[in-house]
C-alpha cells in the first residue's frame, strides 16, 4: 500500500491480488453510504460491471452506471455531457460520489466529471488496465481531449482512495498491456537504481504479467513520491512528461492507431536521439532505452514524428511558455532534466527528423 499526502488530501493506493473481490469493504472503510455513479467502458462492463455493482449495493449504496464506448475518443466534451447529465438526472448531491472502473480513458472523464459536478464530488478509481495500474490513477490528473489535442481541458483532482488488482490485467489484450509497460519504462529511467535494474530484466510480454505487482508498485511508489512534492506540476513532476511533449502530438494525428503508450515510447526515442546528438543524454540510455522498448513490442520508430501537424500539436503542451518548451530529457537513467527549446528550434528538429 502506497500513500498519497498533497496540501488537501491524504488517501491510500491499495495493490493487492484479489482486490477485486473487497470493493465494497475497502469502500465502506472511506465512504459513508451513499448514491455512487460508476463510469466504465463496454469492455470492461462487460466482464466485471455487474459484480462490481452487488459489491457496492451489498456494501450498502446506490448505484447507477454510465457505461461509454471503449477507446480514446470517450474522452470528450460530449461524453462529460453525458457524465454531468447522468449525475444531475439521477440528483446526485455533494454528498454522493463518482468511481472510475476500467482504464486510464475512464479515469481521466470520470476524475473530471467528479471534478466538476457541483464545482466536485468524491471520487474513488478502480484501476484496470496497466496504464490505470501503474499511472492514471494515481496524482490527481483529470482530462478531456478537443479535436487532435490531447488534455487539453483538464483539473488537478484527487480520488479519496485508488484500489489495484493486478489480476485485473488477465484480461486486458496484449497491445493494451504492452502500451501501460511504456509508462513503467519511462518511470524506471527518471528513478534509475533498482528500478532501472528491474525493467532490464524484462524480456518479454509474458514477464510483464509475472512480475507485474512489483512493476505497479515501483511505478506507483515512483509517482507517488513526485506528486506528493509537487502537485500542481510546478517543477518536477514536469519529469512525468518524459516522452510526452512528442508523444500527445503524434498520438491523436494517428486517428486512433497509436496507443497513449506507444506514442510515449515513440516520443521518448525522438527526443533522447536529439538528446544524444547534442551530448545531453548518453548513447547507452538510449540503447537501452531502446531495447526495453523494442523486446515488448512498442514502436521506435521516431520519423512518424515528421509531419506538419506535429509541429501544431507541440504548441498545445502545457509546459510551452510563451513559445519556449520544457522538454523533458533523460541524462542517464535516474537523472532527469528540463531542458527549454523554442519551437521555432522544434520545428527544425521535427522537420529534420528521420
Ligand atoms: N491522468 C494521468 O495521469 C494519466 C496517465 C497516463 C495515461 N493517461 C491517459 O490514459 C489513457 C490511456 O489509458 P489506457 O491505456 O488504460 O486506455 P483505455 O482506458 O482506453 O484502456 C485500454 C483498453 O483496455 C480495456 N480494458 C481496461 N481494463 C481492462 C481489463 N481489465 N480487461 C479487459 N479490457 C480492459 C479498455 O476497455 C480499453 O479498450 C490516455 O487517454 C492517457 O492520456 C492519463
Ligand atoms: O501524472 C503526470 O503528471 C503525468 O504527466 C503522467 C503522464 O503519463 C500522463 O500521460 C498525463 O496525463 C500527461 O499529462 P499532461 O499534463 O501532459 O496532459
Ligand atoms: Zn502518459
Amino acid at each position: 500500500m502506497v500513500t498519497v499526502s498533497v496540501p488537501d488530501k491524504t488517501y491510500q493506493v491499495q495493490v493487492l491480488d484479489g482486490l477485486r473481490h473487497e470493493i465494497g469493504k475497502k469502500i465502506r472503510q472511506v465512504w459513508s453510504p451513499r448514491q455512487i455513479l460508476v463510469i466504465t467502458d463496454k469492455n470492461v462492463a462487460d466482464l466485471y460491471l455487474s459484480d462490481t455493482v452487488v459489491q457496492l449495493q451489498s456494501a450498502g449504496y446506490h448505484v447507477a452506471t454510465l457505461v461509454l464506448p471503449a477507446g480514446e475518443r470517450s474522452k470528450s466534451l460530449a461524453s462529460l455531457e453525458k457524465a454531468i447529465s447522468c449525475l444531475a438526472e439521477h440528483q446526485f448531491t455533494r454528498a454522493d460520489g463518482v468511481i472510475a472502473l476500467g482504464g486510464g480513458v475512464v479515469g481521466d472523464l470520470a476524475g473530471l466529471t467528479a471534478a466538476t459536478y457541483m464545482r466536485g464530488i468524491a471520487f474513488i478509481q478502480i484501476a484496470t488496465s496497466l496504464t490505470a495500474q501503474v499511472d492514471s490513477s494515481v496524482g490527481g490528473k483529470t482530462a478531456i481531449n478537443l479535436g487532435q489535442t490531447k488534455n487539453i481541458m483538464g483539473t488537478f483532482y484527487q480520488p479519496d482512495l485508488v484500489l489495484i488488482d493486478p489480476t485485473y490485467l488477465k484480461t486486458l489484450a496484449i497491445r493494451d498491456l504492452v502500451e501501460g509497460y511504456a509508462e513503467v519504462i519511462k518511470c524506471s529511467a527518471l528513478a534509475g537504481g533498482d528500478f532501472w535494474q528491474l525493467t532490464g530484466t524484462i524480456r518479454t510480454v509474458n514477464d510483464i504479467l509475472t512480475r507485474s505487482s512489483d512493476l505497479i508498485t515501483q511505478s506507483v511508489q515512483y509517482k507517488a513520491d513526485i506528486v506528493m512534492q509537487d502537485e500542481r506540476e510546478a517543477g518536477i513532476r514536469k519529469y512525468l512528461n518524459f516522452g510526452h511533449t512528442i508523444g500527445h502530438a503524434i498520438e491523436l494525428l494517428a486517428e486512433g492507431g497509436l496507443r497513449h503508450g506507444e506514442a510515449v515510447a515513440i516520443g521518448m526515442i525522438a527526443i533522447t536521439e536529439r538528446f544524444v546528438a547534442e551530448n545531453i543524454s548518453s548513447s547507452e540510455f538510449l540503447q537501452a532505452l531502446n531495447r526495453r522498448l523494442q523486446l515488448v513490442g512498442l514502436p521506435v520508430d521516431s520519423a512518424l514524428i515528421r509531419q506538419p501537424a506535429t509541429i501544431e500539436q507541440l504548441a498545445h503542451d502545457k509546459k510551452n511558455l510563451s513559445g519556449v518548451l520544457q522538454l523533458v530529457a533523460v541524462k542517464e537513467p535516474g537523472q532527469p532534466a528540463i531542458i527549454k527549446k523554442s519551437l521555432a528550434e522544434m520545428t527544425e528538429f521535427i522537420e529534420g527528423a528521420s
